[in-house]
């Protein structure tokens, strides 16, 4: 099994990595910050062995190797097409593996029923359903269908958890909406509220900031943040590396359906390995105590 703090992986393409630069100082205001690149991550929650998908004759993801540490935010970054959704709808089992296991806390998740496995991890997905005409609180609500006895109602634990989940996502202001009538970024908040009822142990996010505003995208990326601070292990596909790099633990690097690079985002997203995976001219510089990556087309 690869280990979590392991730079490179896969055997497709060789990518240099250099050492971490030094920690930058703390930001007044700043979100929590991702643990240190020195600090030792826990054992990881989700393991990636092996995984193969395909689709036809297309080859989705292949060998993709990889290890997601436990209460702490993940990234999987790529270019468009590298496998990012495939992988998370892989580890929820909405795909299948044609190789490969998918462990959670070491548990085959290919051994779980549906339920089981709803009990433990939540997707939400990047162009979820979003014409339902339904009450906005009976969305959040169908977060608890794995907790309840399979003909029950909700019970007053049931809505409390979801009105609980809606405050968290700011989506209160919604209940009583109908779905149908959402904004993008209001049916956002809405799926993320309904993962969060799940309560899972595991949540996979694919690209959360997605219809956000940035003042929106912030406050998801620290209720991330947050999550995994509660002990909750977050996988979330990203576009913005600079997300990645200010709100995240560890990184996992797609291309071609494989695992090209991961570890610390300070250490594994380098210029050099960003010019390389994306065909941009990329530059790493420190600005008021933050790494920032500046992007130019190649
Ligand atoms: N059912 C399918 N049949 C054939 N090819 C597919 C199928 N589903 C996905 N693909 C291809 O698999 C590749 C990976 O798709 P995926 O959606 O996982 O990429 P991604 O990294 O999430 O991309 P993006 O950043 O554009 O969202 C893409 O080239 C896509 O066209």
């Amino acid at each position: 099994m690869t280990h979590p703090r392991d730079v490179k992986l896969g055997a497709r393409r060789q990518l240099r990595t250099e050492a971490s630069p030094p920690s930058p100082p703390p930001v007044p205001g700043a979100a929590p910050s991702p643990p240190d690149a020195a600090a030792p991550l826990d054992v990881p929650a989700l393991d990636l062995a092996g995984l193969r998908v395909s689709a036809g004759r297309a080859v989705l993801l292949d060998g993709v190797d990889g290890a997601v540490p436990a209460g702490a935010v993940t990234a999987v970054v790529g270019p468009n097409g590298a496998g990012k959704s495939t992988l998370l709808r892989a580890v929820v089992g909405a795909v299948p593996l044609d190789a490969g296991a998918v462990l959670l806390s070491g548990r085959d998740l290919g051994t779980l029923t549906r339920r089981e496995r709803a009990r433990e991890l939540a997707l939400v997905e990047q162009d979820a359903p979003a014409d339902v005409s339904r009450d906005v609180l009976d969305v959040v609500l169908l977060g608890r269908t794995p907790h309840r006895a399979r003909w029950g109602a909700d019970s007053a634990a049931d809505l409390a958890v979801a009105r609980g989940a809606m405050a968290r996502t700011g989506a209160e202001a919604l209940a009583g909406r109908d779905f149908a009538t959402l904004s993008g970024g209001e049916r956002q908040r809405v799926h993320l509220a309904r993962a969060l009822a799940q309560e899972p142990a595991l949540l996979l996010l694919d690209e959360p900031t997605n219809h956000l505003d940035v003042g929106a995208q912030l406050a998801v990326l620290r209720l991330a943040r947050d999550l995994a601070a509660d002990g909750v292990t977050v996988l979330a596909a990203l576009h913005d590396l600079n997300h990645a790099l200010r709100f995240c633990d560890h990184v996992l690097v797609l291309a071609g359906g494989t695992v090209v690079a991961a570890g610390h985002p300070r250490e594994v997203l380098t210029a050099d390995l960003v010019s390389d995976v994306y065909g941009v001219r990329a530059h790493r510089l420190a600005v008021a105590g933050r790494d920032l990556l500046v992007l130019d087309p190649a």
